[in-house]
């Protein structure tokens, strides 16, 4: 079973694709990484993000760094944001993502053109979203635990920022796939929304099945 989960930045697309992945022992593979792979290897080499030269050359980023907890940098998102709309690192990521869709037995994907574009005919997909506001605070406890002091006033313009550029972009924009089941995670505790995602996925899968 493919399950592809899409949607904004701090939506809880990645907390959500984790435990479905827990739960139907699936592969999971978190895509905004490779984005932001490509982020930090451009800034650790002072090259230009803006630049299409400079971001399809650091495609080709240390595997090891996928690792690192310094990915999670609010200047390296923000840097994944600014090389993921040029079409030639997209180009350069694709197959990678396809080929982790396509392994036997499945896999969960998250990212903002998994059901688009990466995985089209995945069972079940989700787009997840939520109030900028509520995005804005749910990331600015995260980065506060992690010892980085944004004030929520920018933390929101970053969201906000962040949206408009993934979703503008000319390839593969943030949107939801017509076949995407809706959830909003405003008000929903993780638990719950988890809970929502299983039968979500539970009735799309459930639908494919009836003959
Ligand atoms: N329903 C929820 N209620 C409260 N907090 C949540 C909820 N879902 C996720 N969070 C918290 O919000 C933060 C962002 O969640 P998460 O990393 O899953 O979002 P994301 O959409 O994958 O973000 P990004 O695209 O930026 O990686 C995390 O600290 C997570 O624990
Ligand atoms: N499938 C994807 C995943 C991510 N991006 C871009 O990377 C940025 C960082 O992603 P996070 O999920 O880790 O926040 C994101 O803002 C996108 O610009 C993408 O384009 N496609």
């Amino acid at each position: 079973m493919i399950i592809a989960v899409d949607g904004p930045a701090a939506s809880g697309k990645g907390t959500i694709a984790r435990a479905l992945a827990r739960h139907y022992k699936l592969p999971h593979l978190d895509t905004g990484l490779l984005y932001r792979a490509v982020a930090a290897t451009v800034l650790d080499n002072e090259l230009d993000p803006e630049k299409e030269a400079d971001a399809v050359a650091a495609c080709n980023f240390d595997e090891a760094m996928l690792a690192q907890e310094r990915l999670k940098d609010d200047l390296i998102g923000k840097t994944a944001s600014i090389v993921s709309a040029h079409p030639l690192v997209r180009a350069a990521l694709l197959q990678r993502q396809k080929r982790f869709a396509a392994q036997p037995g499945g896999a969960v994907l998250d990212g903002r053109d998994i059901g688009t574009v990466i995985a089209p005919h995945a069972d079940a997909k989700l787009f997840v979203k939520a109030t900028p506001m509520i995005r804005a605070r749910r990331r600015h406890a995260e980065l506060r635990d992690r010892g980085s002091f944004a004030s929520l006033d920018k933390v929101l313009a970053d969201i906000r920022a962040r949206d408009e550029r993934d979703s503008s972009r000319s390839q593969a924009p943030l949107r939801a796939a017509e076949d995407a089941a809706l959830l909003d995670t405003s008000f929903l505790s993780i638990d719950a929304a988890v809970q929502r995602a299983i039968s979500l996925v539970e009735a799309r899968t459930a639908t494919a099945k009836q003959p």
